[in-house]
């Protein structure tokens, strides 16, 4: 056999990711862009000590000193002409305004009562300095933020609005182009004739893609002839960076994806793998531009592009982690191999227990529509037992 294994496959493609040019964006923009740079505090944050509390703030002196203290005015959010605090005298204050000069701890309201505006201490447990959020106590200035590299999510992305951030610096998406093959596929909405079957993978892949926040910059579909094929490629060529093909890509007389590639110049980097579904996948490269040319049908097609073309994007979108869908499961049932192939199964996870679907078969949807991971089983033919820990990936 001259097929690569899966192994050997995702060496070849985790090799060749590239960088993109890195592109300033609004912050309100880069929600799941990877950042391109390290980003640094340009300030202190909070950026002045504060109140973690509605309560008064006082001298934890005085109190330790069992003075009488009075409550002499109020200190809101917002407020910044802010009064120091005399000795024997506190402030009513609220959360997130600022602590004034003179006070040190801040005590919660429902845990003192006032007796003619004097505070009068329920609480026998008072630290000094409670209840204040210390300026720089989450980040320093000149502090590490965020490395290179980081998916931003909304937690990044508030996070850095906090710093007064409006822009930052991103790895820019790749394009991406779609080609579907095949003189049997109809556009859904169209009546169906017979021999004819509904084409589903450009939308499968089309929400694969959005899934990684990306839309494609073109789709073709083309029948299954040389010179049409040809034409698609070429034109796609021109506006992508990374091709995306379904279908056509076998053995068959009518198979014409490798040999139309092959014309415009591309290089295989490999074709063929030791895996079921999607074997006859193939990868290749054209100066910088990539090719993926998926086996058509539609199990395979989802199957490679989340084991293959989705972490070749992440990557290329800046994710350092080839590998970050995958984690373990126990089989909750024996599971028989019956070949050498690595198979990718539609499998349902829940509580580390793995179910494995039935209808694997690659022309089948049901399976994938129910399923919430694919369950890799690689090695020869062998019963797995229930409660054996298998590798899954999260799709
Ligand atoms: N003699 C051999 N025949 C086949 C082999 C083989 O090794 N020797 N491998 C089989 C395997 S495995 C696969 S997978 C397929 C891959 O074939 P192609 O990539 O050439 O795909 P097609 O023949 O064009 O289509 C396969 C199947 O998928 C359906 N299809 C295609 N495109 C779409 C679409 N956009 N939407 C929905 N369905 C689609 C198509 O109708 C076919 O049924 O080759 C086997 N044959
Ligand atoms: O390699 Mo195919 O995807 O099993 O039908």
């Amino acid at each position: 056999m001259n097929f690569i294994t899966v192994k050997k496959a995702k060496e070849i493609i985790e090799k060749e990711i590239f960088k993109t040019v890195e592109n300033k964006i609004s912050l309100k923009d880069s929600l799941h862009y990877y950042t391109a740079q390290n980003i640094y505090a340009p300030l202190d944050v909070p950026n002045f000590d504060n109140s973690a509390m509605d309560g008064y703030a006082f001298s934890y002196k005085d109190y330790e000193e069992c003075k009488k203290i009075k409550v002499s005015y109020t200190i809101q959010a917002g407020d910044s002409n802010i009064p120091s605090l005399r000795s024997g005298e506190a402030v009513r204050i609220f959360t997130g305004a600022p602590i004034p000069h003179g006070a040190d701890t801040v005590i919660m309201q429902e845990k003192i009562s006032l007796k003619n505006d004097y505070l009068i201490f329920n609480d026998s447990q008072i630290k000094k300095g409670q209840n204040i959020r210390l300026r720089g106590s989450q980040s320093k200035k000149g502090d590490l933020l965020i490395s290179s590299n980081t998916k931003i999510t909304a937690g990044v992305l508030g996070f850095l609005a906090g710093f007064g951030f409006t822009h930052l610096y991103v790895n820019t998406y790749p394009k991406i182009g779609i080609i579907v093959t095949g003189n049997e596929l109809t556009e859904v909405g169209n009546p169906l004739e017979f021999g004819q079957i509904y084409e589903t993978n450009s939308w499968a892949l089309q929400a694969a893609l959005q899934e990684l926040n990306i839309l494609p910059t073109i789709l073709i579909k083309v029948k299954d002839n040389n010179e049409l094929t040809l034409q698609a490629i070429k034109k796609a060529w021109e506006k992508a960076d990374i091709l995306l093909i379904t279908g056509g890509i076998s053995v068959g007389d009518y198979d014409f994806v490798q040999e139309a590639l092959e014309n415009l110049g591309t290089k295989k980097l490999f074709y063929k793998i030791q895996q079921k579904p999607g074997k006859p996948m193939y990868f290749g490269k054209k100066e910088n531009q990539f090719v993926f040319a998926l086996p058509g049908n539609p199990a395979s097609v989802l199957t490679c592009f989340y084991q293959y073309v989705q972490p070749f994007i992440e990557g290329i979108k800046g994710r350092k982690n080839f590998y970050e869908e995958k984690y373990l499961g126990a089989l909750s049932s024996d599971f028989e191999k019956n070949n050498n192939l690595t198979l990718f199964l539609k499998a349902y996870e829940k509580d580390g227990n793995v179910k494995i679907l039935s209808a694997q078969e690659s022309y089948k949807l049901d399976s994938f529509s129910k399923s919430n991971c694919i369950a890799e089983i690689d090695g020869g033919p062998r019963i797995l037992k229930q409660g054996e820990k298998i590798s899954l990936w999260k799709i």
